[in-house]
This record gives C-alpha cells, structure tokens and sequence, in this order.
C-alpha cells in the first residue's frame, strides 16, 4: 500500500496547486473573497466560489484516487456535498471529467457562465503536479485497498484560506493564525476497526518551503508493527509545565484547569483543527485539547494517522474522562472513523461529539486528563 501513500501524496499536491492558482489568478481570486451584498446575497444560484473551490478539490482527490484504487470506490468521503443548484434550478453534481475542456463546460454551468474563471479552474485541476520528493521509497504497507476507507478535508481552515494573511513563520515557533494554518487533509482508517492508519497533510502556503511550490507535505503510517513519519518525534520536554494548543473558542474552565499542569505563557491558541494537530506532530505544543464536539471526521483523520506513527494518539475526550473517573488503568478512548452517531442527522453524524485530545507523549496526556477531571 506504500503505492496509495505515494498517490495521496501526489493529489494532495495537486490539491494545494488548485488551493494556490484560486489565490494567484485574478479572475478566481476576485470570486473568492467576493462578499455578496444586496440583491447578489440573495442569488440563490450563484453559490460561494470558497464552497465550489472546496467541493473540486475533493473531487479532483475522490476522482484521482477511485481512478487506481477502484476498490475504494464508495469508502471515499469527504467534508464537502458535491450538489450544486444552477440558475435554471437544475441540480448539478460537479465532477472531475475526462477531459479538461469537459470540466471546464461543467463548472461552467455552476459559475453562472463565468467561462474564464471555470477554464482555470479546469486546467489547474487537470494539470499534473511537479514531482515531489517524500521519502517514501523502499518503504512497505501490509494494507489491502479493499480494507480500507479515505476521509477529506479539501481545505481545513478555510477562514484563513480566504482571510489570506501571509506570516513569516520562525523555527520552533508556532504561528497562531495565517495562510499557512490553511491545509489539505487526507486520511486513511481501517474499514474493520475505524482505526486511522495512513495520513498526508499538505500545507500549501508555508514560507519556509526550500522546494520553491510555496508548500509543505508530511505523512505518517501506522499499522501493526510499521510506525513511520515524516517528520521525526521530538523530545519530551517537561521542564517548565507542558504546553496545549487551544481553539480562541475554548471555554473559561477548560483554561483554567490546564493551568494547573501548563507553564506560564505555555495555552497557546491557533487557528484551524488540522494546524493545532500539526502543531502537536511537530513538537511546537504538547498537546491539543478541544472541550467541544465542533471537529469531524475528516478534520482529524489524517493529523492522527500521523501522531500514533510517532507513538501519541487523538482521544475522545468526553469518553477518556468518564473511563478516568471510573478507576480504568489506561483511560484512553482513541477516536474511530467508520461509524456514524445513528442519532444525529447530516454532517453532524461524523462530528467527534466528545471533544477531544491530541497527544504526542502517554504520560502527558494522563496529566491533562488529571487536570480536567471533574472540571467540565
Ligand atoms: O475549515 P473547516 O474545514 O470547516 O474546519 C474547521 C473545523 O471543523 C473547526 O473545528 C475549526 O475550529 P476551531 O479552530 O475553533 O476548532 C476550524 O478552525 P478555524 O475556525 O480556526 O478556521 C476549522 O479547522
Ligand atoms: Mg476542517
Ligand atoms: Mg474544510
């Protein structure tokens, strides 16, 4: 299965490429930002072009991937419905077609005839990406394609995406908002257990890119013995508290219990679910906790993939803490990624409903959920 790894690797670049040309080329750029005001507002036909850039990337993926993996066909999910309704009300599914100028006629019809913006969009869809360099040769996947099942998320942190602010990100350091928190998502989890087995994150706009894309890609495998990363486990640093990431959102409480086992200035806050994950892969905080059932599925598939390649996990927070106060030895409950919530209805079924806690390091995460026991 290293050839699925080396594949999502491949469409995640071509994913950044379109996140990328939506920023660089006027014409997709204006429709972008665009704020529909007035009688524009109310146009229910032309929907927002960030939903159409979302719902192509997805597609480009969903369509690269069933293209040689045709037994993922139908295990293929991701964040974004693909229904578009056009100015004569009809109803259109936007696809990746054969060929570039039948995309082009495709998208066309959701743009309202924008025909300049929909032949951009086209070519950068079907425009292969330059060959990137991942080190992922020699490296084998004990994995069946028929086993398992993929999550997207084309863009997560889209606020930032479209806000477009370009940070000088410094070494080390985490950068709590900006384009680059923006990222594309693919993961991989096992159709049997849920469990998330195979990540790529691509970063798109990363400043520090020494291949000159603008972009950044990292990947992780885990399953039975094999544990790989991309990027390598930095050291336990417990000297001075640890360190959380938290959403600007997170409430009082939740604050106020983590300052019991965080260094002083050690809460950080940064923008989007996906970069908090990263944050926590790359050593930049210790851990990520979110109180709220505001992520889903496709939010924290791929990130998790790649923190139990390094030894941590992603737990349900809710439940992990119902396991600690009733006594168990090992409270964790990891997140899964195969069953929907039977009681809930839409996107909400896939939400991680209990909150949850990213960790690197098994000892860290006991001291966090020591600290929010009976607290929330
Ligand atoms: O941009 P999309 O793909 O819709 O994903 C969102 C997540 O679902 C939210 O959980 C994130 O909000 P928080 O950063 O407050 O957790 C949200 O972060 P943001 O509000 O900082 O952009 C996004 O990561
Ligand atoms: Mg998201
Ligand atoms: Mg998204």
């Amino acid at each position: 299965m290293a050839d699925l790894l080396r594949l999502l690797l491949r469409v995640a670049e071509k994913a950044a490429n379109v996140a990328r040309i939506c920023r660089q080329e006027a014409p997709l750029f204006q429709l972008l930002v665009q704020e529909k005001t007035g009688e524009d507002k109310n146009k229910k036909f032309v929907q927002d072009f960030k939903t159409l850039a979302d719902v192509v990337i997805q597609e480009l993926i969903r369509h690269d991937v069933r293209a040689q993996f045709p037994e993922l066909a139908g295990f293929i999910h991701g964040e974004e419905s693909n229904k578009f309704e056009n100015g004569l009300g009809e109803s259109v599914t936007v696809t990746v077609c054969s060929t570039e100028e039948e995309t082009a006629k495709l998208l066309a019809t959701v743009l309202d005839g924008d025909q300049t913006a929909a032949s951009l969009l086209a070519r950068a869809v079907h425009q292969d990406p330059s060959t990137i360099e991942a080190g992922t040769h020699g490296l084998t996947v004990p994995l069946k394609p028929s086993e398992l099942g993929v999550w997207i998320d084309p863009i997560d942190a889209t606020s930032q995406y479209i806000e477009g602010r370009e940070e000088v990100l410094e070494e080390g350091r985490l950068s709590p908002s900006g384009l680059h928190c923006a990222l594309v998502l693919i993961g991989v989890y096992l159709r049997s257990t849920g469990e998330p087995v195979m990540g790529v994150i691509n970063q798109p706009f990363n400043n520090k890119d020494p291949t000159g894309t603008g972009g950044k890609h990292y990947w992780g495998v885990s399953s039975g013995s094999t544990n790989i990363c991309s990027e390598s486990r930095p050291g336990v640093r417990s000297e001075g508290g640890l360190s959380v990431v938290l959403s600007s959102n997170e409430k009082q409480s939740v604050k106020e219990a983590l300052t019991s086992v965080c260094g002083p200035d050690k809460l950080m806050y940064a923008s989007g679910a996906g970069y908090k994950v990263l944050c926590v892969i790359q050593g930049l905080a210790d851990a990520y906790v979110l109180s709220e059932g505001s992520t889903f599925k496709w939010d924290s598939c791929a990130p998790h993939a790649l923190l139990r390649a390094l030894g941590g996990g992603v737990v349900d927070l809710a439940l992990s803490l119902q396991q600690s106060e009733s006594g168990a030895q090992d409270p964790r409950t990891e997140l899964t990624y195969h069953q929907p919530r039977a009681d809930r209805l839409g996107a909400d079924r896939w939400a991680n409903h209990g909150g949850l806690v990213a960790y690197r390091d098994v000892s860290q995460l006991h001291s966090i959920m020591g600290a929010l026991r009976g607290k929330l």
